[in-house]
């Protein structure tokens, strides 16, 4: 698949979902499965998207938005002929909603849908007009990527030109997005010029991200890795020669923290205490400027099995857990963040309100 509307091409090796017309279904890559297989899943309506996204077939902060999108979509296409047509479309946004907490991109896009569909409530092609929302919400996070991940890559060689250690935490790679990735877009970028000596990828517990879905994505477009525990981190981070921690988002409060996968955090700390510069990469449909700081931020807590059972397979014994899946990194120790209006050094609430003033650079 090759996009870029008046950017340069860019062949999207992977790309996690599709809307299929000739079947009228949205096509989710089963990411539960990668990386032994790559299975798809056939969507039909809102609520078989929602499960997908509460069972993390499809994950990742703009890829759940895109995938909401296409969920309205759906239904609005298999109930435009229902009686109370479109009331009928709430229940089904409010599904999508409910199916997960932390990502703000979900809840973006269902605003973006529930306005269109205000605003075109009386035209005949109403399900038509939302789908193509959807389709353009998709190719926006595309080209945001794109962007990103060149503004990032400019960002690294203009402090060391030459190839580099970086780090990078769970996946926010082309499976978390509409393709080509935030975080890994800039690693992608900046392998794309020579800037890349290793990545070490963190396996990121309990649903293994890390090992799972960056490894994979890396593999397959030779850019070299090395997988570490998660515990190996501050060590790795000690000797020194890591230049960059490089992740992504589910959701930027207005001054600056940072809601991401759990261990972002303590990961934002360890390469303060040794010196690696921290980048978060993350379009602005992350930024909720609605919620003043981190702490108001919904944590999402998932099933203890997460922890207890791999594969089908006892890790242990039943007994107590707890599971939250995400964490907020303070603004202050964050050096830099990186969307595609534009880089934010030490983000803080004047910074990001400014950024959200801007005209998206291109
Ligand atoms: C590009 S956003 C990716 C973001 O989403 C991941 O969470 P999950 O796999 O639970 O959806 C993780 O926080 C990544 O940084």
């Amino acid at each position: 698949m090759a996009v870029g509307r008046g950017m340069r091409e860019v062949t999207l090796d992977v790309v996690p979902l599709y809307w299929d017309e000739a079947q009228a279904r949205l096509m989710l890559l089963d990411q539960r499965r990668l990386p032994h297989a790559e299975e798809w899943l056939a969507c039909a309506n809102a609520a078989e998207v929602a499960r997908a996204i509460r069972e993390m077939v499809v994950r990742g902060a703009p890829a759940i938005g895109i995938a909401a999108a296409y969920g309205v979509a759906l239904e609005a296409l298999a109930l435009q002929h229902s009686d109370n047509w479109p009331a009928a479309l709430q229940p089904a946004i409010d599904q999508l909603a409910a199916s997960r907490p932390t990502a703000v991109n979900l809840f973006w896009a269902l605003k973006l849908m529930g306005e269109a569909l205000q605003r075109h409530a009386r035209q005949a092609d109403l399900p038509q007009r939302l789908l193509q929302l959807a389709e353009d919400i998709h190719q926006a996070d595309i080209e945001a990527s794109l962007s990103m991940g060149q503004l990032g890559a400019e960002l690294i060689a203009r402090h060391d030109r030459h190839p580099q250690r970086l780090m990078t935490h769970c996946n926010a790679g082309a499976l978390a997005t509409g393709g080509y990735g935030t975080a890994l877009g800039v690693i992608r970028a900046a392998h794309a010029a020579g800037l890349v000596e290793c990545v070490h990828v963190n396996e990121t517990r309990p649903w293994l991200q890390g090992s799972r879905l960056t490894a994979w994505e890396l593999l397959r477009e030779d850019i070299p890795l090395q997988l570490n525990v998660d515990s190996a981190a501050a060590h790795l981070l000690k000797a020194g020669d890591i230049s960059w921690v490089i992740v992504g988002a589910d959701r930027i409060a207005a001054n600056g923290d940072v809601a991401n996968k759990i261990g972002t955090y303590a990961l934002a700390v360890q390469a303060m205490h040794h010196g690696a510069r921290f980048m978060v990469v993350a379009p602005t449909s992350t930024i909720d400027m609605q919620l003043d700081c981190g702490e108001d931020i919904p944590i999402e807590e998932r099933d203890a099995e997460e922890l207890l059972v791999l594969n089908g397979q006892p890790l242990t014994v039943p007994m107590p857990v707890c599971n939250p899946v995400f964490d907020v990194t303070p603004a202050d120790l964050i050096d830099v963040l990186v969307t595609e209006k534009g880089i934010v050094e030490r983000p803080d609430a004047d910074s990001l309100a400014a950024l959200m003033s801007r005209d998206r650079l291109h």
